[in-house]
């Protein structure tokens, strides 16, 4: 059985008066994945926001996982890691540095040699040492991942994490996630792509359907 879960109960999100999404709700149990869909404008981002307690819904409730069994009132990094649109990343560090700081901020303890590390599970062992503002998209996109590498938190929250990426960058990022979601981890994303990933997980489509997942 699993021994968290995060709960989205009855969730409305409105946008300058019109209301983007109602009615949703689901969980994602340790060990399981959901994935986010639907067209654009539909409101998958302002729900990923509401999911970290970026923003506020306008009704409904958000159970974050804590330690084992317990729920708390607001997510902290030890326990949910967001990767935005924006990433996050800070442009004149070198890719290494990020991943440090980054770990840095979390309480962690990460060396120079497992950033690197986590960057070549990447494929960019050779960027590590770049200002992050000289690397292409899509290998910012790849930082970023890198930093789920090194992260303590079992959720992960990520918004189109396989966006800008080549074949070879998308099949590492998908065994990346398989492998959270399989160790007991839990994965929740927006995607307009088919992920592939396999074992215990929901879709959910924003839109006119919208509903329970
Ligand atoms: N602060 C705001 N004021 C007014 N409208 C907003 C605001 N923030 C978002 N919106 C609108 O809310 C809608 C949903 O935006 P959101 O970014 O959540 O969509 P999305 O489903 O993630 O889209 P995409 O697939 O294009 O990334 C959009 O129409 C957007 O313009």
């Amino acid at each position: 059985m699993a021994s968290w879960v995060l709960t989205a109960m009855d969730l409305a999100c409105q946008k300058a008066q019109r209301t983007l999404f109602e009615g949703v709700s689901f969980s994602v149990p340790a060990g399981s994945w959901l994935h986010i869909e639907g067209g654009n404008g539909c409101g998958k981002t302002s729900l990923l926001r509401i999911l970290c307690g970026l923003s506020p819904a306008a009704r409904g409730q958000v159970l974050w996982p804590s330690s084992p069994g317990t729920q708390v009132s607001r997510p902290d990094r030890s326990v949910l890691h967001y990767i935005g649109h924006a990433l996050g990343l800070k442009p004149d560090l070198t890719a290494c540095e990020n991943l440090c700081v980054d770990a840095q901020v979390s309480g962690l303890a990460l060396s120079r040699a497992q950033a690197v590390q986590a960057l070549a599970a990447q494929g960019l062992q050779s960027r590590a040492h770049l200002p992050v503002r000289v690397l292409s998209q899509g290998q910012r996109q790849g930082v970023a991942l890198a930093r789920l590498r090194t992260s303590p938190a079992r959720l992960w929250i990520l918004d189109e994490p396989l966006v800008g990426l080549d074949a070879q960058a998308t099949a590492t990022a998908r065994a990346l996630l398989q492998s959270h979601v399989d160790a007991g981890g839990a994965v929740v994303m927006t995607s307009h792509h088919d992920v592939g990933l396999q074992g215990p997980g929901a879709r959910l489509h924003l839109g006119r359907e919208t509903g329970q997942a």
